[in-house]
């Protein structure tokens, strides 16, 4: 075809270049607006890549398929090919210099939508030298055309390709496209924003009952299940928790009165779909609350305004202040403090402010900016001002919103749907709900996912089909960033799976990381932290022990200015850069300007946080 014409100087392999058809993977044609954006996209690779030897026509054409025309990847895959294949040879193929430069300048040309593509994975013995490297790219030209566009992707072992040196013996993948643009699907339909919320606060300051009282008012849970609840607590003694188990579901929880894991549950308004992530306040459960805050796109902060209740929360040892912490240093911004329990007080206006006073000192000071905070009286008990503005004559004095209000008031994280797909999995369970070998619930950080999709599991990198799935409880093709999904997968041995893991691209996995580079803020210290001492690292589900292996320096909050080098130790509130050693295999991890889901983490020691952080650098 005429208009190819201008890319025939490249270093063309003739046995496989087939200049008359479009491959479109299905042997199909493709359709015009395709062929446009495939001429486009193979003028722009070539650009990119003149002077890579050993690239052909046919490949390029087949490459840009996969991805949707995504040109920044397309190139970087033909580089890592490359790259690989002839390291020995032509060492001047792929310099990793070329992949970087090479993807912003051809980003220019094309801005079309870079979905997060294709893949069918396939494990085979791969060639190990260069030479049986050149053979099986010649197997693979045979073997391509056929329904499935499979690639061989033996060179994918990222490592070796960067430096140009022999490859890895790395496992083959091949990689199949996938069924539809979820990023242009996404953009079609009418979809209600959807936002995850954590209830955070003191033990029993009323964290399941408001959310319980929220859930009734609304109309997502009946009458007759309250009334349930109501006889069935009362027999145990417990009546006053009657609400509180609409949220709190086990029979521990509901015996003991107590939230032990993230609760969640879900409710519709006309403007959003929300999430609430119930969080146990006790401390012995902190880790369980980490694993909901770091889910949430913003936080209800309950605070018990009982005599003596605010109080024992709000002391050193009480978690109203490590809540709010945590919460902020997992990069929850925006709060809604609830000053719950205001009932048991007449309402009192004096109270209300003495309560919001200290409060709004300690979440300035931790990093809040006070613009994204609001103080709402409330009573989880009795409904006041949770759905519906109170008629209490003695509240008065208050003319703000109610709880749902500020709810539907703040924007959910924008995520970015174009990434690679990074899904954090909360939950594992053996047998399939509707099916497949394995079913795991968590949420897509990053990217986007669909059914028929090859998806990496990190750490033990086997990949897995996602055979179907469900968003938000409903059964769904596709699912962006941003949702909380139920995936039911396939080809996977429930044995590679557990919660903390992250499904990814395969072709730009999350790396498992033995060592990392951090900056973190101490919280209040029973003991300086020093260098040597072993830790718990949390993030999300992952609880991992750890060493501090450097104390590389003390720094200031503010600039980042080095304060001091190589302290001896670290004391409370104090921000520092230190260097972090897992002392078991490591887990996946990226760095913060690459994630900001999997790039923070919380440092606990004892029961105790005792700070947390950014990840800088991975080792
Ligand atoms: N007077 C009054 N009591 C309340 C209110 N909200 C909750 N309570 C009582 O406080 C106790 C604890 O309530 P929960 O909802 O279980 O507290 P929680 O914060 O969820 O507890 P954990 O999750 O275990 O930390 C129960 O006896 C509730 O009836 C309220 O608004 N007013």
């Amino acid at each position: 075809m005429s208009r190819h014409r201008d890319v025939r100087n490249l270093d063309l392999d003739e046995e496989m270049y087939d200049d008359d058809d479009y491959y479109d993977g299905d042997g199909h044609d493709m359709t015009y607006e395709e062929q446009e954006q495939m001429e486009a996209g193979v003028a722009a690779v070539h650009d990119a890549l003149n002077g890579v030897p050993g690239i052909t026509l046919k490949e390029i054409r087949e490459t840009l398929y996969y991805y949707y025309f995504d040109l920044e990847k397309s190139i970087a895959w033909l580089l890592e090919q490359h790259s690989v294949k002839k390291p020995a040879a032509k060492p001047k193929a792929a310099p990793t210099a070329s992949k970087a430069s090479a993807a912003p300048e051809v980003a220019k040309v094309f801005s079309g939508p870079s979905p997060d593509d294709v893949v069918i994975a396939a494990r085979e013995e791969g060639p190990k030298s260069g030479k049986k490297a050149k053979t099986a790219k010649k197997d693979q030209a045979i073997a391509a055309p056929t329904n499935q566009l499979e690639v061989d992707m033996q060179a994918m072992n990222m490592g070796s390709s960067a430096t140009g040196g022999a490859p890895a013996p790395a496992p083959p993948i091949k990689i199949a496209r996938k069924k539809v643009n979820v990023v242009e699907e996404y953009a079609k339909v009418d979809v209600k924003e959807s936002a995850n919320f954590v209830i955070i606060g003191h033990v029993d300051a009323g964290k399941s009952t408001m959310m319980g009282r929220l859930l009734y008012d609304i109309g997502a849970v009946d009458e007759r299940t309250i009334q349930k609840f109501r006889k069935e607590s009362e027999k145990m003694g417990k009546g006053s928790f009657a609400l509180a188990w609409v949220m709190d579901s086990t029979d521990e929880e509901r015996a003991r009165g107590v939230t032990v894991d993230i609760a969640t549950n879900q409710f519709e308004t006309p403007k959003r779909k929300f999430t609430i992530l119930d969080a146990p306040g006790h401390a012995d459960f902190v880790p369980n609350m980490i694993a909901g805050a770091a889910q949430a796109d913003f936080a209800v902060l309950v605070i018990d305004a009982s005599t003596g209740g605010f109080e024992s929360g709000f002391n050193v040892r009480g978690q109203t202040k490590e809540h709010a912490l945590l919460v902020r240093s997992l990069g929850v911004q925006n709060l809604i403090v609830a000053v719950n329990k205001l009932d048991s007080v007449d309402w009192n206006h004096e109270r209300f402010e003495e309560i919001e006073m200290q409060v709004s000192q300690f979440l300035t000071n931790a990093g809040f900016d006070p613009q994204n905070v609001q103080y709402i009286p409330c009573s989880g008990l009795t409904g006041e001002n949770l759905v519906k503005r109170s008629a209490e004559p003695a509240l008065t004095w208050f003319n703000g919103p109610t709880v749902l209000g500020a709810l539907e008031s703040i924007a959910p994280t924008a995520r970015a749907i174009e990434k690679s797909l990074r899904i954090s999995v909360q939950d594992v369970y053996k047998a399939g709900v509707t099916g497949g070998s394995v079913t795991i619930s968590g949420r897509v950080d990053a990217g986007n996912v669909q059914v028929g999709e090859t998806v990496h599991a990190a750490p033990s990198g086997e990949p897995a089909t996602v055979k179907s799935m469900q968003v938000n409880d409903d059964i769904a093709d596709w699912a962006v960033a941003g949702s909380n999904v139920v995936l039911n997968l396939n080809d996977i041995d429930p044995m590679h799976l557990k919660a903390g893991d992250i499904l990814c691209d395969p072709l730009n996995p999350v790396p498992t990381v033995r060592a990392f580079r951090a900056r973190i803020i101490t919280f209040d210290l029973a003991r300086p932290i020093t260098n040597g001492a072993t830790i718990v690292l949390h993030r999300g589900r992952i609880n991992e022990a750890a060493r501090i292996q450097a104390l590389v320096a003390t720094i200031d909050r503010a600039d980042g200015q080095i304060i001091k080098k190589k302290p001896r130790h670290l004391a409370s509130g104090q921000s520092a850069v230190v260097e972090i050693a897992f002392l078991g295999n490591g887990i996946p991890m990226e760095t913060f300007k690459d994630s900001k889901d999997l790039g923070r983490v919380i440092l606990r020691t004892g029961g105790d946080t005792i700070a947390a952080g950014i990840v800088d650098e991975l080792f």
